[in-house]
């Protein structure tokens, strides 16, 4: 490996991070790249005139002893705290309590501050979006969408979702064919504040209707703006897919109303209310792959949707592709 001529990382959600980190405690550099203004793809907060709301990913948990290590030194840091709300159930039409032993972390004060630490100092080029990814005699080149072109790099890791991953794989035709058989199913999440705090005690619910999926108090979390009452729900896959081109207003309407008639108090009017729709929230089914690679050409590929379709899935993936360049190159 050639030290002085970085890696690039096209991503910066918890996969492209969790291999940045990696490559970096390597010693390895590393130039990421994101098309957003920001870090976390889906580990996403939306700051907003009722304070910060947690649009994409609600919670995360760790099963698996190296995320929970990873996890254990961001509590240590200020960067996680555990969440535990009063957790419901909605199912078969009747809405109860649905305790458990679940440990649930969530980044404090808002999802998004566990990937803004860990970018930490890195380099980064945000609202760049990479078009492609070509190799030139030595080493690898990448366009964006401006037509301005990035490099030399040594290798190239893709840690976006599998449909925005495949399009880049035009240099390594097996790994696009794999890529392109994975599909993610979209998710529309609404966010509702309301002045007054509603009567119930709920912080959490998973629900199994037509439209909702999931509602959260985002005011339950540690560290969150409090004074108003906010809510976050996010609708099922199927209803996502259904009305996937349904106006702003009109998804606002309807999860407004589907979360009026589950929560079993009277609910105003918000006084304020969003909704963001994510294309690929998750991976239709799971797989056990860790990280993909093209290793003699020096093309690596990792995200969610290569293990669980989690917060936890996207970090072990990262590290996966971390350690599969770092062990091709020693
Ligand atoms: C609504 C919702 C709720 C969720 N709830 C939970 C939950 O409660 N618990 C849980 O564990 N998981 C949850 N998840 C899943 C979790 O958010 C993901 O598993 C995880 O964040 C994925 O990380 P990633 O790095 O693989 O991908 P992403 O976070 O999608 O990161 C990919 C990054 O690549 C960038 N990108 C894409 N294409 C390009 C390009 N061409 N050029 C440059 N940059 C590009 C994107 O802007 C993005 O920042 C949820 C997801 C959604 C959408
Ligand atoms: N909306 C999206 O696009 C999207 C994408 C990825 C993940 N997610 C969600 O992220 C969560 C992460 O999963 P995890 O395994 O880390 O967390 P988890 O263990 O809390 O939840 C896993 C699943 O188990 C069930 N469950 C867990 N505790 C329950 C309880 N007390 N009462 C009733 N049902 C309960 C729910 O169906 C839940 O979806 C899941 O809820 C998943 O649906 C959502």
């Amino acid at each position: 490996m050639t030290p002085t001529v970085p890696i690039a990382i096209i991503g910066t959600g918890m996969a492209g991070l969790s291999a940045a980190e990696a490559l970096h405690a390597a010693g390895q550099p590393v130039q990421l790249f994101d098309k957003s203004r920001g870090s976390g793809g889906r580990i996403a907060s939306k700051r907003s005139d009722v304070g910060s709301l947690d649009l994409g990913a609600q919670y995360f948990t760790a099963r698996d002893r190296r995320f929970a290590a990873a996890v254990q030194q961001w509590q240590l840091r200020g960067w996680v705290e555990e969440w535990t709300p009063t957790l419901y159930q909605f199912a078969n039409g009747v809405l109860s309590p649905s305790a458990d032993e679940q440990v649930r972390w969530v980044g404090k004060p808002r999802m998004s501050a566990i990937t803004r630490a860990m970018l930490g100092a890195l380099p980064v080029r945000f609202s760049c979006r990479i078009t492609e990814v070509f190799r030139g005699e030595r080493h690898w080149h990448l366009l964006d969408a401006e037509g301005a072109s990035h490099g030399p790099f040594s290798h190239v890791i893709i840690a976006t979702p599998a449909p925005q991953a495949s399009t880049l794989l035009a240099a390594a035709p097996k790994l696009a064919g794999t890529v392109a058989g994975v599909s993610m199913e979209p998710t529309w999440a609404v966010a509702l504040a309301f002045s007054e705090h509603l009567q119930s005690p709920i912080e959490g619910c998973f629900v199994q209707g037509d439209s909702l999926d999931w509602m959260a108090r985002n005011r339950s979390k540690p560290g969150r703006d409090a004074a108003q009452d906010t809510w976050v729900l996010h609708a099922t896959s199927s209803w996502s897919r259904q009305h996937l081109d349904l106006p702003r207003e009109q998804v606002i309407e309807h999860l407004h109303g589907a979360f009026a008639e589950l929560i079993g108090c009277a609910v105003p009017a918000p006084l304020f209310a969003m909704a963001h729709r994510w294309l690929y929230a998750r991976p239709s089914s799971a797989h056990q792959w860790g990280a993909l690679a093209d290793a003699d050409l020096g093309l690596y590929v990792c995200g969610d949707w290569c293990l669980s379709g989690r917060v936890e899935g996207a970090w072990l993936s990262g590290q996966e592709a971390a350690r599969k360049l770092l062990e091709h190159n020693r």
